[in-house]
């Protein structure tokens, strides 16, 4: 029934207004399955690699649909995945481009999904999958690669960890992105929004942590649970490996000093969450931090793991992290994907399922997250490529998917 009988590749648009790949896949039933390929902007250096749309496509239809076609079933999500690594040939995606293959992965899921008459999460995930819902991290305020003229921290991100209901916690976020634009108003501060939908104002990071701190305290006191926050420092893109130095607007930081940096914000704000606070090739440096201040909050790998079970490996032998972002398309398929989040699991790692900075009206994230009761989701707060995962939660805990 899932066997695959047509898959159809085109280019679409993404919400940087930038092209991106999509893929329809249909099965002999009549199953259909469509999902897109998000893109990033500070992307991992180890990340698989993303071609242009066009080369994507073009080599996914030579190599990878006559794979798939008359010979995969989409029910079997390992041999669709399978098939995409066989029909790539490299060992990063490179033939194929990493966008066409997460996005045929992705959607020959969802085929399958389909035909079984099952939510994807639960395809994915099992029966007993539905019940634990992510923590969803919003950001509210960023710059980095993500906005010019902002702040150096990529980005700020409300955490609702006492949130009773994930939809709860998905309007305590939205009310802290609006709490942040009063403040700014309050302050004189005129702001745009970066890639994310966070506001992106030209502020230094200094008076970001006074704002997002504030505003956290007045949702918290208004909805009357536990909000906190969290920060990706995008530490690989500040970092300039001539000089070994931290580069910010006011000045730079040695690795000791950035070390001493980040643990003393985890102390005087209580972050609950630090992504990618040093550079991506720095286990060690992260391995410093972690013993520091990895008993009170995540220390998140994104760039320095990139969804890649070999790179986490290693960080799992050296102590580097506590936790890992996962984006399927880092690494190219959901089979791959799945595999990160189990080893960390396995490992007393916490999984952060996470959308890109560049997104479609996609919604596969939200269903690997519950697929995988991953305590964690990265999705924005607000803007229809962000609320589009948020809603699809809320959906699935009504049941209504
Ligand atoms: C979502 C992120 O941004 P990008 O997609 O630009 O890598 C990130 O760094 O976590
Ligand atoms: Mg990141």
């Amino acid at each position: 029934m899932t066997l695959i009988t047509d898959i159809r590749l085109r280019r679409i648009l993404d919400s940087r207004g930038n092209p991106t790949v999509e893929a329809d896949v249909v099965t002999e039933s009549g199953g259909f399955g469509r999902a897109a390929a998000p893109s990033g902007a500070s992307t991992g250096e180890y990340e698989a690699v993303e071609r242009p749309p066009s080369e994507a496509i073009a080599a996914a239809r030579e190599h990878a649909v006559p794979r798939l076609v008359g010979e995969v079933y989409a029910g079997n999500q390992r041999d669709v995945d399978a098939a995409l690594h066989a029909a790539d040939g490299t060992d990063d995606f490179s033939e194929i481009g990493a966008n066409s293959a997460v996005a045929i992965s992705m959607a020959g899921a969802k085929a399958g999904a389909d035909v079984l008459g099952a939510p994807l999460f639960q395809h994915l995930g099992g029966t007993f999958r539905g019940a634990n819902f992510p923590i969803p991290l919003g950001n509210v305020v960023g710059g980095g690669e993500h906005a010019a003229d902002a702040t150096d921290i990529q980005e700020f991100l409300a955490a609702p960890v006492g949130a009773p209901s994930v939809e709860d916690a998905v309007f305590a976020n939205a009310a802290v992105h609006a709490a942040v634009s009063d403040l700014l108003s309050e302050r004189g501060v005129p702001c745009g929004k970066g890639d994310e939908g966070a506001w992106a104002p030209s502020i230094d990071d200094g008076e970001a942590f006074e704002i997002v701190d504030e505003a956290v305290s007045l949702v918290e006191d208004e909805v009357g649970f536990e909000i906190k926050f969290g920060l990706d420092v995008a530490g690989a893109e500040l970092y300039d490996a001539d000089s070994g130095t931290y580069e910010y607007s006011d000045g730079s930081r040695d690795t000791d000093e950035q070390i001493e940096y980040i643990a003393d914000l985890v102390e005087e704000y209580d972050l609950v969450y630090v992504e990618d606070p040093l550079d991506e090739d720095d286990y060690d440096a992260f391995a410093d931090l972690t013993d520091k201040v990895g008993d009170r909050t995540l220390i998140c790998g994104d760039d320095l793991f990139v969804t890649n079970t070999d790179r986490l490996v290693e960080g799992i032998d050296r102590d580097a992290a506590n936790s890992i972002l996962i984006k399927p398309n880092q690494i190219g398929t959901l089979t791959d994907a799945f595999d990160a989040i189990e080893l960390a699991t396995e490992s007393g790692y916490d999984s952060v399922v996470s959308h890109r900075s560049g997104e479609t009206e996609d919604a596969t994230i939200a269903h690997l997250a519950v697929a995988t009761d991953a305590p964690y989701i990265k999705t924005g707060a607000v803007g229809g490529e962000r609320t589009a995962k948020l809603n699809e939660l809320i959906r699935i805990a009504d049941d209504a998917t």
